[in-house]
């Protein structure tokens, strides 16, 4: 059953419009939703979160729309993991879990849980590791035994080995997530399904397996070969994306765009279970599979 939905939702703050018409959810497994900085990912969590209004378009909980939904019992169903820095520095690990608890004895155990030793629990924040810190965030979100975990670069503070351990914890909840990160390979690993964010647009959509493997869409392929390795770091931002209405927001960027990249592409299906919005699917798929070319795979 799937917990949250977008269907057409358009975000933004004052006059700027900054995610368009994207509609997607959230299913069994792990979604993930890729993009390099400014793509639009944090305001769409904010807006899964119920943080944000839609300007257009709706978020379904359930059967409901969010917006009518009992907020109390979202709060609970939905949690969000931030960075560790989110910890209020003056409170010990037990006042931070405990928060959210009614059964207060139930710290130790969710200690436990996210692999940390309950002596640990008088700690203030300063006196943890980067990684026991995103550990307790974790535990705090797990407190009131949610249904999905919003994960917004969950492990990016953290360095590699460090993160491959975060990251296996997080596998192995049953908690099901939405997680945002520019890094494919924290995707690869927690995702069942991914979408790639680009200039506010889903640009693509599929099993992440097969989208990392074989992008249909040249801002995918761009992103992967890029970051390849867990704990890599983005590409900067280039040429910013043309105004919205004039085709393709990638377009000055792609080295596959023709003229016919200036009417916007829609997102279609170029394979089982997964959409592209890109005029060149097809070549940049058949680019891939031969391996060859300036779309080839990169070492
Ligand atoms: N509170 C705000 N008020 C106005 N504009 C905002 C606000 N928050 C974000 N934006 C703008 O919205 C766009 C999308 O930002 P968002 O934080 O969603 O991107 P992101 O993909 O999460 O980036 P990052 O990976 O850097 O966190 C950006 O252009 C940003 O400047």
């Amino acid at each position: 059953m799937t917990i949250l939905r977008a269907d057409a939702l358009t975000l933004g703050y004052g006059r700027s419009t900054v995610v368009h018409d994207v509609s997607l959810a959230i299913t069994e497994g792990g979604v993930g939703l890729i993009g390099e900085s400014g793509s639009g990912k944090t305001t769409l969590a904010r807006a899964f979160l119920g943080l944000l209004r839609p300007r257009q378009g709706t978020i379904w909980y359930g059967g409901q729309d969010l917006r009518k939904a009992d907020m109390r019992a979202f709060r609970r169903d939905v949690q969000p993991v931030f960075q560790a820095e989110s910890l209020n520095p003056r409170r010990s690990v037990a006042a931070s879990i405990a928060e959210a608890l009614t059964d207060k004895t139930r710290v130790g155990d969710l200690l436990q849980q996210v692999g940390l030793d309950p002596s640990l629990a008088a700690r203030r924040p300063h006196e943890l590791s980067g990684g026991q810190r995103q550990r307790v965030v974790i535990a705090r979100a797990l407190a009131v035994g949610p249904r999905l975990l919003i994960l917004d670069e969950p492990t990016s503070a953290l360095d590699v080995t460090v993160q491959a351990k975060v990251l296996d914890l997080l596998a192995g909840l049953a908690t099901e997530r939405l997680l945002i990160t520019h890094n494919l390979a924290v995707v690869d690993r927690l995702c069942r399904t991914s979408h790639v964010l680009f200039a506010g647009r889903v640009v693509e959509s599929g099993p992440t397996g097969e989208l990392l493997e074989n992008p249909a869409h040249p801002y995918t392929l761009a992103l992967r070969d890029a970051v390849p390795k867990l704990g890599g770091t983005p590409p900067e931002p280039g040429i910013s994306a043309p105004p919205a209405g004039t085709g393709c927001a990638f377009r000055l960027r792609c080295p596959l765009a023709v003229p016919e990249c200036e009417r916007a592409p829609e997102l279609r299906q170029v394979g089982e279970g997964r959409v592209a919005a890109c005029h060149r699917a097809e070549a940049v798929l058949a680019g891939n599979n031969d391996g060859g070319g300036s779309l080839g795979r990169h070492g």
